[in-house]
């Protein structure tokens, strides 16, 4: 099955459009505005490997760090046939936004190689990776820059990663990736860790709307965000998750769909689309689809001014980044949508890979439940205060989100004496 289908955006501008607006209610100072606008470091790798019919293919291989002022850049790596450098650019100047939201000691990167994953083989995917992971080992490390998963992505090629940067520096270095196994020093909490932050937000949204039970949750994307959000809400009573979707289609059933039947039938490999509960939808249709709290986690740009104003959804909480364009952002609060944007929803992945970055230089491993405890603290602290500076500011979840991150990051440029 090909990954083709991303919806057509363009992110980077996107992302520099909503700095633009925070500098504006923050009356951020010119000069300091426009450096936050550029990554520090964009680096372009070619990949070559050796493919198992024995021809070279060279794929492009990219690691954006677009700020290292309040620690090492800090973000996921994207394996994806569409994914451009622009994309890869504000994914990086997001994930600074996010690590400040939860005011996590790091600045933000991310990293790419344009490929369909789907397309390889197994020994081709590593080659692909431990060749990636080379090409860049000068300019990353614990106190550099630490890949984590993303999309099509996950513990095997960080441990891939960590293995090949641990052969160049000669000894092993297991803080230089999060999101490994956990038998190489991975945090157990951090495969759930970015569903259990969506799932925070998304209970804290709920009360603060005064939706009653069975509250009715749609997903889309269902991979290793949006499945476990539907999981981590398939035992509560007072949650339907009526809709799920993939890359392929989607299913919806208006009572909710039986989750944990579906895992069964995902693991013996039936196609979402084709699991044999509730009714198949088009894909897309599922953002459209009846139903109180919507879940996108898949893509960037899936909500845009074509289907906004048709989202029944009066919740909309990003597990995805960029889900929502600027326009379709715009929209949505026309209709009195809220929308708790990704550098809040989904900043539970990066929280507990900082746990296991601190872990891992400590030496010293923490318990699941103390990992847990701490990341619904860390994530209900951070929703409060985003939700107080919009009502002071009197501006959207997201505009607050982001007024609170730059000033943070732009405080730490003026204290550490970049700008003068
Ligand atoms: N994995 C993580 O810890 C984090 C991921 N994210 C973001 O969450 C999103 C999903 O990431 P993962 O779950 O890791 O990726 P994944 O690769 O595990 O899953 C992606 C899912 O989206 C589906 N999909 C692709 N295009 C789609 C479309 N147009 N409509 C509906 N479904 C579609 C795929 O079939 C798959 O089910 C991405 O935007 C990523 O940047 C954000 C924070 C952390
Ligand atoms: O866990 C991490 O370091 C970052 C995960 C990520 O790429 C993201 O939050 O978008």
């Amino acid at each position: 099955m090909t990954l083709t289908g991303t919806p057509v955006a363009s992110p980077w501008r996107e992302a520099r459009r909503q700095l633009e607006r925070a500098a504006e209610t923050l009356a951020l100072d010119d000069g300091l505005h426009r450096m936050l606008a550029v990554p520090r470091r964009t680096i372009e790798v070619a990949v070559p490997i050796r493919c198992d019919d024995g021809t070279v293919r060279t794929f492009l291989g990219v690691r954006v760090q677009h700020s290292t002022t309040r620690g090492p850049a800090k973000g996921g790596l994207r394996y994806h046939p569409d994914v451009t450098v622009e994309e890869v650019k504000a994914l990086a100047m997001w994930m600074t936004w996010k690590c400040a939201v939860v005011d996590i000691p790091y600045g933000g990167g991310k990293g790419a190689i344009v490929c369909d994953p789907a397309e390889l083989s197994l020994g081709e995917r590593e080659r692909m990776t431990r060749r990636y992971a080379s090409e860049i080992a000068p300019l990353i490390g614990p106190d550099r820059d630490i890949l984590a998963p993303d999309m099509n992505t996950g513990e095997r090629e960080m441990a891939w990663i960590m293995d090949t940067y641990s052969s160049v520096a000669g000894h092993p270095v297991g803080a230089s990736v999060t999101g490994k196994p956990v038998i190489v020093g991975g945090s157990g909490p951090r495969r759930a860790a970015t569903a259990s932050g969506v799932v925070v937000c998304l209970r804290e949204a709920v009360r603060i709307a005064g939706l009653r039970g069975p509250v009715r949750v749609a997903v889309s994307g269902y991979g290793n965000v949006g499945r476990l959000v539907a999981e981590l809400l398939a035992d509560d009573p007072e949650i339907a998750v009526v809709g799920i979707a993939d890359v392929a289609g989607a299913r919806y059933a208006a009572d909710g769909l039986p989750i944990a039947a579906i895992g069964a039938e995902l693991d013996a490999g039936t196609p979402l689309a084709e699991v044999p509960f509730g009714e198949p939808m088009p894909r897309d249709a599922l953002l459209e689809a009846d139903c109180d709290v919507l879940v996108p986690c898949a893509v960037s740009g899936v909500l845009d001014e074509h289907n906004a104003e048709r989202v029944r959804a009066r919740i909309v909480v990003e597990g995805a980044n960029g889900p929502t364009t600027e326009l379709a952002d715009e929209l949505l609060a026309a209709s009195g949508v809220t929308v708790v944007p990704d550098i809040l929803a989904n900043a539970g992945g990066v929280v507990v890979s900082y746990y296991e970055w601190v872990q891992a230089l400590q030496a010293m491993p923490w318990s699941d439940e103390e990992v847990a405890t701490r990341l619904e603290g860390r994530m209900a602290a951070a929703f409060g205060q985003v939700r107080a500076l919009a009502l002071e500011y009197d501006v959207s979840l997201r505009r607050a989100a982001l007024c609170l991150a730059v000033r943070r990051v732009a405080d730490a440029h003026l204290a550490r004496g970049l700008y003068p």
